[in-house]
């Protein structure tokens, strides 16, 4: 097939070419964003790819697809946003998505019709096609874009992600070059290859009956039926996650199944979610660890005696170890057990993860409520702060926490307390007219026999008060709750508040992992704020450049009376306290961090860790 070039695409090809000799400096991931002018596209070697015959390229086309046929002939492949339930085009049966496709195909490099694709050119392929057949898709306000548009959000909304490098840009006469959505199923799992579209299309996805299980040994207390699927589909529905952005289910009702076939949970069934509530989005998760996990985890947590990891009374707040009389309970941290290792890694799997990131999650945070402890209604998004050098506006181009998964690893009885409580949320299976008002649940508290193990007018009753007239959810040991703090564009979402319910009689064990949509704060790629990022760049190390283990020494000498209350943190976060009095602390760290004193909240000092200095190094203040 000949190809033809535009006057247009010959300009977006030659002056790319010419920039990148003037501007050699100028990192690709600087220039990658909707731009006629800037692209990588332009920076590729100008070698003339061989182009191969039209019947080979059809041939290696059908490959892609494992079908010599086109696959949606008779079905419509039907789009969403991320998160949108409702669905905003769509490609119609019939076979112009195929053959646009090819045609897509053929010009993805010029004609040398790869006989394979990675990912990226998958999505680059299907987000082109899908901006010429659906005009339907654009961003609000923003309409003239196209879906092209609401896939590339611009330099200032879209976050840097570790792959960004990778992306395949899509080249249009509408927006130059601009970046790729990706698609995943309704469950979450990522498009990456084109016969996994062959797969939708050829099979309804497994749908399941909730039913009531006597096993009582795992999970929960009810368990999802496998209902085997008659007949073809007629849609296939995907939804379209703009780039930097990570993929968010898109519950449409409270009861709603997502049955996430393929993500293993515990005792190898798969993963499926019962949505709770839509505003906030959350979700009851089944089968998603087992009572052995479970128990795994609370031993290794108890046994645990390192100072930084031990369990304690809990901290709150973006930086440093901050008692807070809001957050009674203890907590500790499993950054690397086996066992909370495995379930990190399903954590990320069931958001809709293709790969395992360390850098965007904490670690497993395990913790113990002993009665009359809480945690009052808070947020997990981190609010910002500007002596803060990680951008935490993940509406913009920052990074912040967007999920948690909490798992339970207690049964608590009804009137045990321990919940966690929505107070934005309804009770998900409570007829309005059966809903507890606030004032009758505290009446009700007081007259119980728990009751009295709460202060009177304490905010703990009042929470409690809360957690019975609201969406509360109970703690049975091996469920899990799923909940996002963030929209899918970024902007936190304030009904997220939640709560963990004083307990009122026992021991509530739990553990939650909170999942950032880009590197947490301290981490290689995590965003930097503007004004920070010169400093960074001298500091921050490259995930690809082994550096050598340095031993470093922190003490404070006492001769400064502003020192007293000093802090020692790695980055923001809390490491061990410096007053005068304290023995020095010693760290393992390496080339390229960041070491901070904080004093009452406030960074007074830093040491940026460099392998100049030696091996041991020693830092007094
Ligand atoms: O324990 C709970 O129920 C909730 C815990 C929580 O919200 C948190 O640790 O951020
Ligand atoms: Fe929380």
């Amino acid at each position: 097939m000949a190809i033809k070039l535009s006057t247009a695409s010959i300009f977006a090809i030659v002056i790319p070419v010419l920039l990148g000799l003037l501007f050699s400096n100028v990192k690709v991931s600087d220039l990658l964003f909707a731009n006629p002018v800037s692209s990588p596209g332009g920076l590729e070697p100008t070698a003339t790819p061989t182009t191969v015959a039209p019947e080979k390229c059809k041939q290696r086309f059908q490959v892609l697809f494992r079908s010599e046929a086109d696959p949606f002939a008779n079905v419509s492949v039907v789009l969403h946003q991320n998160g949108d339930p409702k669905h905003c085009g769509d490609t119609g049966s019939g076979s112009k998505f195929h053959a646009l496709l090819y045609q897509n195909y053929v010009q993805l490099k010029d004609g040398a019709c790869p006989a394979e694709l990675d990912k990226y050119q998958v999505e680059s392929l299907l987000t082109k096609t899908f901006s010429q057949l659906i005009s339907t898709c654009a961003e609000s306000g923003r309409e003239d874009k196209g879906f092209l548009g609401f896939c590339d959000a611009g330099k200032d909304k879209t976050p840097i992600l570790l792959d960004h490098n990778h992306l395949v840009p899509v080249k249009s006469e509408l927006m130059g070059f601009s970046l790729p959505c990706r698609f995943h199923t309704r469950e979450g799992l990522r498009i990456s290859y084109m016969d996994q579209l062959t797969g939708l299309a050829s099979s309804k996805p497994i749908d399941c009956e909730m039913v009531d299980t006597d096993d009582g040994d795992d999970a929960n207390t009810q368990t999802c039926q496998v209902v085997e699927p008659e007949g073809l589909p007629s849609e296939i529905h995907l939804y379209a996650v703009p780039a930097g952005r990570v993929f968010m289910f898109a519950p449409d009702h409270v009861g709603e199944i997502f049955h996430l076939n393929h993500v293993n949970g515990a005792l190898n069934k798969p993963i499926y979610l019962k949505v709770m509530s839509l505003e906030p989005r959350v979700f009851d998760v089944f089968n998603f660890f087992s009572r052995e996990e479970s128990q795994q985890l609370v031993d290794k947590a108890i046994a645990e005696t390192s100072e930084t990891h031990r369990i304690k009374r809990s901290s709150t707040g973006a930086s440093g170890y901050n008692i807070n009389s809001r957050r009674t309970s203890e907590s500790g941290f499993d950054t690397h057990g086996s066992t909370s290792t495995i379930v990190k890694k399903r954590c990320f799997s069931a958001l809709g993860f293709d790969e395992y990131i360390d850098s965007h999650g904490d670690g497993l945070q395990i913790l113990r409520y002993n009665v009359t402890t809480a945690y009052n209604s808070h947020l997990d998004w981190i609010a910002d702060n500007d002596q803060l050098a990680h951008d935490y506006q993940s509406a913009g181009v920052g990074g912040n926490r967007f999920a948690t998964i909490l798992m339970y690893m207690s049964d608590m009885g009804q009137e045990d307390g321990g919940e966690t409580v929505f107070p934005h949320g309804w009770p998900e299976d409570l007829a309005e007219s059966e809903r507890l008002d606030k004032k009758t649940a505290l009446a009700n508290l007081r007259e119980s026999p728990n009751g009295s193990v709460l202060k009177e007018g304490s905010w703990e009753e009042s929470l409690v008060a809360t957690c019975r007239s609201r969406l509360a959810v109970r703690p049975h040991s091996s469920r899990a709750v799923l909940f996002y703090s963030q929209h899918p564009n970024g902007e936190v979402d304030n009904k997220s508040l939640h709560g963990a319910c004083p307990v009122l009689s026992g021991v509530k064990y739990a553990a939650n992992l909170w999942v950032w949509n880009t590197p947490r704060q301290g981490f290689s790629g995590a965003p930097i704020k503007e004004k920070f990022r010169k400093e960074h760049e001298n500091t921050v190390s490259s995930p690809t450049v082994e550096f050598k283990r340095i031993t470093a020494v922190f003490q404070n000498t006492g001769e400064h009376e502003q020192m007293k209350n000093a802090k020692l943190h790695y980055e923001n976060q809390f490491w061990g306290d410096l007053g005068p009095n304290d023995p020095a602390l010693s760290v393992n760290t390496y080339e390229g961090h960041v070491w901070n004193i904080f004093v009452d909240g406030k960074i007074v000092k830093t040491w940026n860790i460099s392998e100049k200095r030696g091996l041991d190094q020693t830092f007094t203040f």
